[in-house]
């Protein structure tokens, strides 16, 4: 097991590039291979997650050729799938999972996804559900609810579906099954989830149409492989962003970050906490909004969040959590109970991290009270094997008052192979 500690610097200086998007690099995989002729991606993410959505299509028979640069997709057409010889292992990745079982749903053959212990705790009824009703024939252990998911493959009928949860990765798994369904599969969510799946969709020429009412997709139309460039990931930006904030003495540039308006809660919520953070040379590239990321330490203070914003920034609550830790008040978090079923708990976990290292936290049901302190002291923490909750509490280790060790780091290449490499170009010690 890899361990890790992290010592108090002096500041976090610089300019960084993070790696590209992870939900953008799944997607771009799943479309290009459904897509006729060639897509290339290029910054695509190489973490185990996204490497999970490679192998799952390399498997079904597509090609996929890695320069180191640029993949290179050779799209097999909405039909072109082959039945994979074995179970898909989607690893931890959430994403790989559900989606590929929308995918997968309406294919003309047997899948069987499975994956690591952390992902066969989660729950999958929110997709399996769904897609029954739109005839699909899905098992999965404790009546649909948990993986290994067995899927065979049947036509299915569009349906229109208002989703409990606002959640990208069942409107996304509908979506995908809808390019199959016959007639037109309509989704809405309590609140707009990242919309990478409708921009996409778009670009590769689907038949979609998005508004108030949620999003339309009607089958029957080929999508056409794209040059896809993926910016880089806001959620792996998110722990340099909190890093440069709470370290005094710094400034840090991260360039090419995805800013989409469905990702930048993190951005809202650290502005309303008094960080300072300014978007510099926005632009578009693939359809997706862009821009260069300046970031200077700040006073921050508690603040209360709940609503919408708390979906525009679901990945981003365990290093928001390192903000209020180092924040002055109280924050209040509320309405973010998906956070119980991600990785791992994430309430659960980053309460008892928070707690090992000096500060008062309360859980509820849906959320948490974080009482920042001067200083978050030294200690000894768990990731819990949960990459985001590893890497969040490395971050707290820089503003600490001594060292903060973290057990089973290898769970950081799920999201963010170079985390280490870059966290050492930027610390000033
Ligand atoms: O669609 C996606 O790419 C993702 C959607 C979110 O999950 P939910 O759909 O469960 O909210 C997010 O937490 C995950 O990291 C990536
Ligand atoms: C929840 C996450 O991913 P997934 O659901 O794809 O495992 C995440 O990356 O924080």
């Amino acid at each position: 097991m890899q361990n890790y500690a992290v010592r108090p610097v002096k500041g976090i200086r610089g300019e960084i590039a993070v790696p590209g998007d992870k939900s953008i690099s799944h997607r771009s995989i799943m479309l290009g291979s459904i897509s006729r002729g060639e897509t290339t991606v290029r910054g695509f993410l190489r973490g185990e997650d996204n490497i999970a959505t490679l192998n799952a299509f390399r498997a079904m028979g597509v090609a996929i050729d890695d320069d180191g640069e640029t993949l290179r997709i050779a799209g097999k057409g909405l039909r072109g799938l082959s039945e994979p010889t074995d179970v898909i292992d989607c690893g931890n990745s959430g994403t790989s999972m559900r989606l590929l079982t929308g995918l997968l749903a309406p294919q003309r053959f047997y899948s069987v996804l499975s994956g690591d212990q952390y992902l066969r705790r989660r729950p999958m009824r929110r997709v399996l559900e769904p897609l029954v009703q739109m005839g699909a024939c899905l098992y999965g252990r404790e009546g649909g609810e948990k993986a290994p998911l067995a899927i065979i493959g049947r036509g299915l009928t569009g349906i229109s579906y208002a989703s409990p949860v606002a959640s990208a990765q069942v409107k996304s798994a509908l979506m995908l099954a809808g390019l199959y369904a016959e007639g037109e599969t309509r989704i809405s969510e309590p609140h707009l989830s990242r919309d990478h799946s409708e921009r996409m969709f778009r670009h590769f020429g689907a038949d979609i149409e998005t508004g108030h009412g949620g999003v339309v997709v009607r089958s029957g139309r080929e999508l056409e492989g794209r040059d896809i460039v993926v910016p880089g990931d806001i959620s792996s930006a998110a722990f340099f962003m909190v890093a440069a904030l709470i370290v005094p003495g710094s400034e840090l540039l991260i360039r090419g970050v995805g800013v989409n308006p469905t990702r930048t809660g993190i951005i809202d919520i650290l502005t309303a906490m008094g960080g300072s953070i300014e978007l510099l040379d926005q632009r578009e590239v693939s359809g997706e909004p862009v821009a260069d990321i300046l970031v200077r330490s700040s006073r921050l203070k508690g603040i209360e969040i709940a609503g919408e914003v708390v979906t525009r920034a679901i990945d981003e609550f365990p290093v928001i959590c390192v903000a209020a830790a180092n924040a002055e008040g109280r924050t209040v978090v509320r309405e973010a109970r998906e956070l119980r079923v991600k990785e791992t708990d994430r309430i659960a976990a980053m309460a008892t991290n928070l707690r090992a290292v000096g500060v008062s936290v309360t859980e509820t049901e849906d959320g948490m009270d974080i009482d920042g302190v001067e200083r978050v002291a030294a200690g000894a923490v768990e990731s819990f094997g949960d990459h985001r909750i590893a890497m969040s509490m490395l971050v707290a280790g820089l503003s600490a008052a001594g060292e903060i060790a973290v057990s089973d780091t290898e769970c950081v290449a799920t999201s963010f192979p170079t985390f280490f490499s870059i966290l050492e170009t930027v610390a000033v010690r």
